[in-house]
């Protein structure tokens, strides 16, 4: 049956025509064969919803959770005293501090395991194409275009006034609306990821399937090996515009943007393999397709413990997970599925996860596997630079850079790289955070204080109702750059957020998260934890799962790697030394033993 990606309605044969004759059809509609309630989960996210096959896809709309505010229809909303909201470059440089700053806990990995995760239910194609295609908008006769929404600076900026620089590329996001998919009134933002935590940036790579990826011998993904690396396939016709002279490689499937999120997908390629050759030893009967679809779920079973039970309890503290039912008290199984509940992204939890611009570094530090410094390195400069990051033993290096250096304190900073730098070889100057607040202003995100009120209750009248959440000194500044407490932006409000208790994080940031983890839980029935799924694990394999940890991946197919932080996301210190990879708990795949392949 075709269904409307937007609607997650069978297409009428009209509609449909019409979407061809536009060219659209790819874009808008999907064609889902008939659910089976015993299927494994679908790579390509359908029929996660047995009532609703269609959500969950790879351009199924995400949802507000709060309603649009717009401009006449598609602009950025204006201020309550009906003026344009202040520059978002000015509202960043009021309060947002340029520098240097430190992170006594955690290291480069709290940072990349978020652009892992963001690549498996956001997309990127909103940064991609205001970095790589349209790049035109600071050109003035291009200001007013309708893809166009650049980030102007003002005539006394404190770092561009010297330099010349007067605006920042800005793009409009893509939406539903651009492509004809739909005619709603309230524009809705294009998604191009699966919905749930399933991975889909390595199963289901630019909408393309597993078919793309997978080599079809013993259930493992594609890889080519270089100098003993294994790493995923190139091609010629991949776009990494920082590769230079001898490097070559440029991933034919996967993402080639941040360094980290080429790291993580290098290492979940690999430890699929990991995990299929295991299995393929224990099961020499099991065939390449059982064998790729027990070692995907295992994948993405893994990558999800991580996520829940090792990443998000250094942001939100466990107790509070625990309170709020994100995660597990005990090992066991637990149940949260309801069938009437459809899976489905929020755009807030998609946009807010820019936050962590705030908490990215940009010195990847150089370390033999030994321990050896080498050298500094600018982080941004291995971005769209997948050649280089593969180069000789360069991967070693980020590696190890990864678990030795100190990741940013959240304390209203932002590095100097991504404040004004930008990307070597792709534009001179971006301003992270003030893009990102830009954008949000275009997404038509809802203010701060609604989200205040949506979260807690608490109505925000004035500045001074602010104080349970934000620092007196801030409130000062809010009340310099913005004209009412209403303009303040979500994301404004986000930087300078005190942090909740227990936590990390702001409150309000947590709250976003955990709206939708939640759902996730709940409209996921192929979540690993559920007893009542289709190829569930037994409890003997859920207890394996249990001991995933990022030191254990980086143990199993990191470069190099021999001994690990004992927790891999916290610096190293004598609470936390290196220990060798004998040390770290690693599955005993003894539990997914086939028996019949022992008779057969
Ligand atoms: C390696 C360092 C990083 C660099 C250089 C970088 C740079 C950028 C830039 C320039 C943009 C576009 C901003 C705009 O819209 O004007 C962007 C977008 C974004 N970044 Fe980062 N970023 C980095 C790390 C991160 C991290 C750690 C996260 C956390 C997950 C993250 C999440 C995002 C998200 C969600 C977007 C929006 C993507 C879209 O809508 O297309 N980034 N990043």
């Amino acid at each position: 049956v075709v269904y409307d990606y937007y609607t997650a309605e069978p297409v009428s044969t009209t509609q449909l025509r019409f979407y061809e004759t536009e060219g659209v059809t790819d874009t808008c509609t999907i064609n889902i064969q008939p659910c089976s309630a015993n299927e494994p989960r679908r790579v390509d996210g359908s029929c996660v919803s047995l009532k609703k096959p269609g959500k969950g896809t790879y351009f199924t709309p995400v949802k507000r959770i709060l309603p649009a505010h717009y401009h006449n229809e598609y602009f950025a909303r204006l201020a309550q005293s009906g003026d344009e909201l202040p520059l978002a470059r000015t509202v960043r440089l009021n309060l947002v501090n340029e520098g240097k700053s430190t992170n006594l806990d955690f290291n480069h990995h709290y940072t990349g395991f978020a652009t892992f995760l963001f690549s498996d239910i956001g997309s990127v194609h909103d940064a991609e194409n205001m970095l790589l295609e349209t790049t035109y908008c600071c050109e003035e006769e291009h200001w007013n275009d309708y893809e166009c929404t650049p980030n102007l600076l003002t005539a006394d900026d404190p770092v561009h006034r010297f330099t010349g620089i007067k605006c920042m590329n800005s793009t409009r996001p893509l939406t539903y609306q651009d492509y004809k998919c739909t005619k709603d009134t309230v524009r809705a933002p294009l998604k191009k990821a699966t919905t749930s935590f399933d991975l889909s940036q390595l199963y289901n790579a630019n909408n393309k399937g597993d078919k793309a990826v997978r080599s079809f011998v013993n259930g493992q993904l594609a890889v080519d090996i270089e100098d003993g690396h294994a790493y995923p396939p190139s091609s010629p016709d991949a776009i990494c515009p920082n590769n230079q002279g001898n490097e070559t490689r440029c991933f034919a499937n996967y993402f080639n943007n941040l360094l980290p999120n080429a790291l993580y997908v290098i290492w979940f390629v690999r430890h699929h393999n990991y995990i299929a050759s295991q299995l393929a030893e224990l099961n020499p009967c099991w065939s390449d397709e059982k064998l790729f679809t027990v070692a995907k779920d295992i994948n993405i079973a893994y990558y999800l413990q991580i996520f829940l039970y090792e990443w998000l309890p250094l942001l939100e503290g466990r107790d509070n997970l625990i309170n709020a039912g994100i995660i597990n008290k005990r090992d066991g199984f637990r149940d949260l599925y309801d069938e009437n509940e459809v899976p489905e992204v929020t755009l807030e939890f998609t946009y807010t996860w820019r936050w962590f611009h705030l908490m990215q570094p940009t010195t990847a530090k150089f370390y033999d596997r030994h321990g050896n410094f080498i050298k500094d390195y600018p982080l941004l400069n291995a971005t769209f630079h997948t050649g280089l990051v593969t180069l000789g033993d360069n991967i070693e290096y980020f590696t190890q850079s990864m678990i030795r250096a100190g990741c940013r304190a959240y304390d209203s900073t932002v590095d100097y790289d991504l404040a004004n730098h930008g990307f070597p070889g792709v534009q001179l100057s971006i301003d992270a955070p003030a893009g990102d607040l830009n954008k949000g202003r275009n997404l038509g995100v809802a203010p701060y204080v609604d989200y205040i009120k949506h979260f807690t209750g608490i109505d925000i009248k004035c500045f001074d109702d602010l104080a349970p959440f934000i620092p007196p000194g801030k409130i000062h500044l809010l009340k310099q750059v913005y004209g009412d407490v209403r303009d303040i932006d979500l994301l404004a409000g986000l930087w300078i957020e005190k942090t909740m208790e227990g936590g990390r994080i702001p409150l309000i940031f947590a709250s976003i998260i955990n709206d939708n983890i939640i759902r996730a839980l709940k409209s996921d029935r192929h979540w690993y934890e559920r007893q009542n799924r289709p190829d569930a694990f037994t409890r003997a394999q859920l207890k394996e799962i249990r001991k995933a940890s990022i030191a254990r991946v980086l143990c199993d197919v990191g470069d190099g790697i021999y001994e690990v932080p004992k927790n891999a996301i916290y610096n190293i210190s004598p609470k936390n030394p290196l220990v060798s990879c004998d040390k770290i708990k690693g599955m005993d795949f003894r539990a997914w033993a086939d028996d019949t392949c022992q008779s057969s």
